[in-house]
């Protein structure tokens, strides 16, 4: 099994360099197979368990995909893109995969993708990308757990109110729209940064996206598309994560290639709290001496507070005394750290949406698991602040989203290691039983 150690009580300081955000690399993947002509070049691409995910599913469309992950340079070229159906083990894994409908309806009139289901956070519906597909034209329907929509010609531009502002739903109805007959308005559309960069990217490869970023975005659509060289935006989850990893350890580190108009909601809790955060040059530095204050968070969509730093303020929460309280309203299960929180000895509530963290009180390490991505690097953080040794599990959530945590996070002076377990391998011997291949423990870090 894999695990990384940590063993608590050091203070962070120095410099460390986010990467490209997931979030905003995966419906740019998706969007590459909208182009007939030329190949994409995408350039900080993070090497994530998320990325090669959706990479996969790419492929299986015929769509050459190549990366270096030393460069991290991602080349798409879809021009022989030919098969409309994403592999259910893959859309499986990664619920983003559900991004390469809208592109798909757009180039070729018809797709074929596994329900993507609900997952640990919530129910995660995908009412708004059907609803949407739908008033352009296409025919939707559900069934043996696929959904499968098909448009006679070309999707139709037309006027989409969104029930609610749905990140997934903003950036797949765009992707249709790009290639549809006719202006498409989204109102009420999500307005996070990563829908800004994915319209920039559209927009190189021939699109005509404009008002991403505000609530209501026009895209009027185009007859072809072609490749396009981008530069994703830099990561602000992992980079308000590496802010939190320096308040809560009352350390001094400079997050480089952050962007602070990206971190509004965050760099305005942390100094609520007394915790100093500057602008510089080449990104943000988070400094913490003082005694801090206990907040109050609600998560909302942007430009609110994201629910994907929600986590790891709790880990925050818990080192100030007092009680602070978090509301959760974009998912409707996203607590599920409190119980491995509990493990450390910390004093959680929850009241429905609300959990009322009282902080200050005596925390020891304990083996806790990763129950999602944030909740995983939520327990890292409280690692960094208990007594003596914590041993988290279920990696496999934090590897979707972080690239070289360990590795980022010793650096700054963190007690932390990994250790690989090589995948235990059964093999069927004549008389069927299963015998254990290997089950060596390797430490990488
Ligand atoms: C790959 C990616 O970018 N993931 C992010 C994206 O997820 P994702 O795009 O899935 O998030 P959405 O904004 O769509 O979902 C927000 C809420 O709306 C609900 N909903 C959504 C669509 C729909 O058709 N019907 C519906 O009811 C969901 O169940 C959820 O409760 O935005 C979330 C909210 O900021 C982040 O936590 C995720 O990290
Ligand atoms: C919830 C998240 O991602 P996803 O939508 O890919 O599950 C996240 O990044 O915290």
């Amino acid at each position: 099994m894999d695990k990384i150690i940590i063993r608590g009580g050091r203070r962070l300081s120095g410099n460390v360099r986010v990467h490209g955000a997931k979030n905003a690399v995966l419906p740019i993947i998706a969007a590459s197979i909208l182009a007939e002509d030329g190949a994409s070049t995408i350039h900080e691409v993070p090497g994530l368990d998320d990325v090669y995910a959706i990479s996969e599913v790419i492929k299986a469309l015929n769509v050459e995909i190549t990366y270096d992950d030393q460069k991290e340079i991602l080349l798409v070229n879809a021009q022989g893109l030919s098969a409309v159906e994403a592999p259910y083990e893959w859309v499986r894994k990664m619920r983003a995969s559900f991004l390469v409908m809208g592109p798909l309806l757009a180039r070729k009139g018809q797709a074929k993708i596994p329900l993507p289901g609900g997952c640990a956070i919530g129910s995660r519906g995908i009412d708004q990308h059907l609803k949407g597909f739908e008033a352009m034209g296409a025919k939707v329907e559900i069934g043996q757990g696929y959904i499968f929509a098909s448009v006679a010609g070309r999707l139709k531009g037309t006027k989409i109110y969104l029930d609610l502002p749905s990140v997934g739903a903003t950036e797949n109805i765009m992707m249709a729209a790009s290639m549809a007959e006719g202006m498409t308005v989204i109102e009420n559309a999500a307005q996070e940064p990563e829908i800004v960069d994915l319209a920039n990217y559209l927009n190189a490869m021939g699109a005509r996206v404009r008002g991403a970023g505000t609530d209501t975005i026009r895209i009027e659509g185009v007859e072809r598309m072609h490749g396009a060289v981008h530069s994703v935006i830099p990561d602000r989850i992992e980079a308000g994560t590496f802010m939190v990893a320096a308040a809560i350890t009352r350390g001094d580190v400079t997050i480089e290639n952050a962007i602070i108009d990206h971190l509004k909601p965050a760099v305005a809790k942390l100094r609520e709290m007394g915790v100093e955060v500057e602008e510089v040059e080449n990104g943000v530095r988070v400094c913490c001496e003082n005694p801090l204050k206990t907040i109050d968070v609600k998560t909302l969509p942007h430009p609110g507070f994201p629910t994907d730093m929600q986590a790891q303020f709790m880990a925050m929460m818990l080192s100030v005394p007092g009680t602070s309280l978090i509301t959760e309203t974009v998912f409707e299960n996203r607590f599920m750290h409190v119980d491995e929180f509990k493990r450390m000895g910390s004093v959680i509530k929850i009241e429905g949406r609300t959990s009322f963290v009282t902080g200050g009180t005596r925390l020891t390490g304990a083996k806790v698991k990763a129950t999602d991505l944030r909740a995983g690097a939520a327990l890292i953080l409280a690692g960094l602040i208990c007594e003596g040794e914590t041993e988290i599990t279920e990696l496999h959530h934090i590897d979707r989203g972080y690239v070289r945590i360990v590795e980022k996070f010793k650096a700054l002076g963190a007690d932390i290691e990994r250790h690989n377990t090589p995948v235990v391998q059964l093999v069927k011997d004549e008389s069927e039983s299963e015998a254990v291949v290997s089950s060596t423990e390797a430490s990488l870090a």
